[in-house]
């Protein structure tokens, strides 16, 4: 008989409570420590992890839930789908497995792009006819084996075979990866097969491309592979989680599958618990309850949780708490923040807490309320204690969007605006320029981290980035570029910097949360209307400006950006909040503006990534998008010039978004896909300036002046010369000076030799 689960979470943070892994990696990588030691580091956050999830009191612990790098790259690796250039490079495992995440000096890496609507970056597989499935690495095995011998069972957790193809691309043109699902799911088979013998009893699926919307040839590959897979004699009891949102069709799908348990995300769509009593097929099988928000940061409110799950008894063979996707997305401890402002902290809820919270509601469920009856208080007076506070509202800001006209979101007209602007810049035809940020050296992070501990004054340290603005300036005029920025090394992170100077955000000191690789982000926490009490960036552009005659950009993040990186309050429409955020900027637009900055570009890297996965609701998000960035972008002058950044994304689906966007200028990546981006634009009537990155900053390879040459030319074709811009993918802060010096100066160059 299936044993019970229980109370569970679907995955759990990797890089270490205090980023252990993260110096780990970085360390190996320099050469200044060897891959026992890394093991080592990785064997023991691993064995953390799973004892600390035992403790707490979890009735199944995820597990295989640890990654060097990133777990769509370990499921490549599981099933052997190394592309030939990498195998090649007679690395052993561990470093060619760091060969396919990083490139080395012969081969660039994978490409990475976002996991779905999430901040995380995942490695794209490659599939094509070449590749050969089989189970060729066996770490979740291993780990199984290894949780057991500390006497911790766990319940394996792979990516689906499903959701694994949909993300993949292929290797060559006109193939469909999915002509390989088959093959891949001998492959699985093989792999329960040995977690069976191993003694798993639960292994986890997960199967998030299940929220976006599928055809019905994939919800018919759908269909195959869980029948095959549950067909199997000898296996594991089959989890399959559906996260991100609600799986559609695909849970009647899995609900006359032979498996034997889903996983709901019931926080992301809370429609979804009201399907379950709709689909009879759950009836026979375990229903784990997704109440507890994975991705949010927000103490849950138990009460409501219980009754969702509650209401779910009786439509499912059992029922159990979960979390409604890993825990991945949220930071380890709040306990570990020990400057966050004191009525804010009780409100949220980090990894330790959610897995508490699903105990806590998982005996609740099992023997009564009333076992928990302390637990449900006090969640209770801290649920209360946000909805009553005060400083969540601003009567000032609510007033000021009241206010507000449809004009107050619109410029002039574009052809007065640019004919203004090419008067007051006076820009060659290919202008040269970078996204924002110079390389973030050790020594400006140095001086950061002592300014926070206190070891120098706040200003000395203001000093120490006034010379770096210095220099960066004085490098980019002996370059020869023509719009120069201050270079943002005063920013630890361009959503972060802003939230800790605005009304409304609590920034945390520990609460890291795995970006890609070793690199984290601290997702600040909108708790609160915003607003901006100060100034925030404009010493630092009007310092640049007074160091050049050329003109100087100023760089801010825009408000989607700000929403999409932050952990945002869920107490009104995220319209209404981006809004407020958009009132902030754009008084520092008008500030920027009013100190002599000609050029202001406003970030919306996350533009894609808010997309909503179902179709149907892409419309209303990308309406309050483009309307909170021309609020932000709008009320300055004709002779002002908005720039915009575009990154990390395939832009197709917003194309029409980006012209919304009404910006006089859009830098946008394109290095990588070779300009694709343009024929896009053009097919919508984009008549606006255009900045397609033609250096890879991803990689730390230096591009050569013909191959940067070589992709103006072929964008010539699409833009003409006097709106074509010339400048990089994207900031430069993760590189070092001795890449972006000649790669900046072959990049300038090749704009000389192609201007008309
Ligand atoms: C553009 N990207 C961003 C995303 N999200 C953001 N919130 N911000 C982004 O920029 N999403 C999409 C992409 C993802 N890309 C990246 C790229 C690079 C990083 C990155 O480099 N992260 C850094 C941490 C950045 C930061 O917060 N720096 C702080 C703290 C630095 C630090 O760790 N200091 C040490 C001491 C340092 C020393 O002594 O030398 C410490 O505190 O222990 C700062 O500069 O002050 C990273 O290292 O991971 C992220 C996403
Ligand atoms: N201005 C930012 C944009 C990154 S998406 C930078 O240059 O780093
Ligand atoms: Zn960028």
């Amino acid at each position: 008989m299936t044993s019970k689960i229980g109370s569970t979470v679907l995955g759990h943070p990797r890089i270490g409570p205090h980023r252990e892994l993260k110096r780990a990696l970085e360390s190996y990588w320099a050469g200044r420590s060897g891959e026992a030691d890394l093991r080592e580091v990785a064997r023991r956050l691993r064995e953390d992890t799973w004892r600390g999830l035992a403790e707490a009191g979890l009735d199944s612990v995820p597990g295989n839930t640890f990654s060097y790098y990133d777990h769509v790259l370990d499921t490549a690796v599981t099933f052997g789908a190394v592309p030939r250039r990498y195998a090649e490079l007679g690395l052993g495992a561990l470093d060619t497995y760091f060969a396919m995440a990083r490139g080395t000096e012969a081969v660039p890496p994978l490409e990475m792009t976002k996991w779905f609507d999430t901040n995380y970056h995942y490695l794209v597989p490659e599939i094509g006819p070449d590749t050969r499935f089989s189970l060729t690495d066996r770490t979740a095995v291993e780990q199984f084996l290894q949780a057991r011998e500390l006497g911790v069972e766990t319940r394996p957790v792979l990516v689906g075979p499903l959701t694994f193809l949909l993300l993949s691309k292929p290797s060559e043109e006109g193939f469909d990866p999915l002509d390989k699902l088959a093959e891949l799911t001998d492959a699985y088979e093989q792999l329960l097969g040995e977690l069976h013998r191993a003694g798993a009893r639960w292994v986890q699926l997960d199967e998030p491309a299940l929220a976006a919307d599928r055809t019905p040839q994939e919800l018919e590959a759908l269909r195959n592979t869980y029948r095959r897979l549950g067909d199997l004699a000898e296996r594991p009891a089959i989890l399959t989680a559906c996260y991100f949102g609600d799986p559609g069709d695909a849970l009647g799908v899995l609900a006359a599958a032979p498996i034997e348990g889903v996983a709901l995300d019931l926080v992301t769509d809370p429609s979804t618990a009201d399907r379950v009593a709709a689909t009879p097929g759950l009836r026979d099988k375990s229903l784990v309850a997704g109440v507890i928000d994975g991705r949010n940061i927000w103490r849950a409110d138990l009460d409501r949780c219980m009754t969702a799950a509650a209401t779910l008894l009786g439509s499912a063979g059992e029922v159990s708490i979960g979390t409604s996707c890993s825990l991945l997305h949220v930071p380890y401890d709040v306990e570990a923040e020990t400057n966050l402002d004191p009525q804010v902290k009780p409100w949220l809820s980090f990894a330790a807490q959610k897995v508490r919270e699903v105990v806590t509601l998982g005996r609740a469920l099992r023997e009564g309320r009333e076992v928990v009856e302390t637990e449900l208080i006090e969640a209770r007076a801290a649920v209360a204690d946000r909805v009553r506070a005060e400083r969540v509202r601003d009567n000032r800001v609510r007033a000021r969007l009241d206010s507000l006209r449809p004009q107050d979101s619109r410029r002039t007209h574009y052809a007065k605006r640019r004919e203004a602007q090419q008067k007051s810049l006076r820009l060659p035809p290919l202008p040269t320029t970078t996204i924002g940020s110079f390389p973030q050296t050790t020594d400006v992070r140095k001086a950061r981290a002592a300014l926070r501990a206190g070891r120098i004054d706040a200003a000395t340290y203001r000093q120490r980035m006034r010379d770096e603005v210095e220099r960066v300036i004085a490098l980019q005029e002996d370059i020869g570029l023509d719009v120069l920025v201050h270079g943002e090394p005063e920013r630890n992170d361009m959503v972060q910097y802003f939230a800790e100077q605005l009304d409304g955000f609590a920034a945390t000191d520990n609460g890291w949360v795995q970006s890609y690789g070793s690199r984290c982000v601290r997702p600040p926490i909108l708790f609160g209307d915003v607003r901006r009490p100060d100034p925030m960036t404009f010493e630092w552009a009007a310092h640049a400006q007074r160091l050049t005659d050329k003109p100087v950009k100023g760089m801010l993040t825009g408000p989607v950006t700000m929403l999409a990186w932050s952990f945002v309050r869920d107490d009104q429409p995220q319209a209404d909040t981006a809004r407020q955020v958009a009132l902030a900027i754009r008084d520092e637009v008008r500030d920027l503006e009013a100190a002599g900055i000609r050029v202001v570009q406003v970030d919306e890297p996350a533009l894609r990534e808010l997309l909503p996965l179902r179709a149907e609701q892409r419309p209303a998000y990308l309406e309050w998008a483009v309307e909170s960035f021309r609020l932000a972008t709008s009320g300055i002058a004709e002779a002002t010039q908005i720039h915009t950044h575009l990154c990390y994304s395939e832009f197709g689906d917003v194309i029409d978004a980006i012209v919304a966007l009404d910006a006089d200028v859009t830098s946008i990546e394109a290095a990588r896909s070779r300009m694709e981006v343009l024929a896009d634009l053009n097919e919508v009537g984009f008549d606006r300036g255009v900045g397609p990155g033609v250096y890879d900053i991803h990689s730390p390879r230096v591009p050569d002046e013909e191959e940067m040459e070589e992709l103006l030319r072929a964008a010539l074709k699409a833009v003409p010369a006097d709106r074509l811009w010339v400048n990089p993918d994207c900031g430069l802060k993760t590189r070092d000076y001795p890449q972006v010096e000649p790669a900046l100066r072959n990049m300038t160059d090749a704009a000389h030799r192609t201007r008309p």
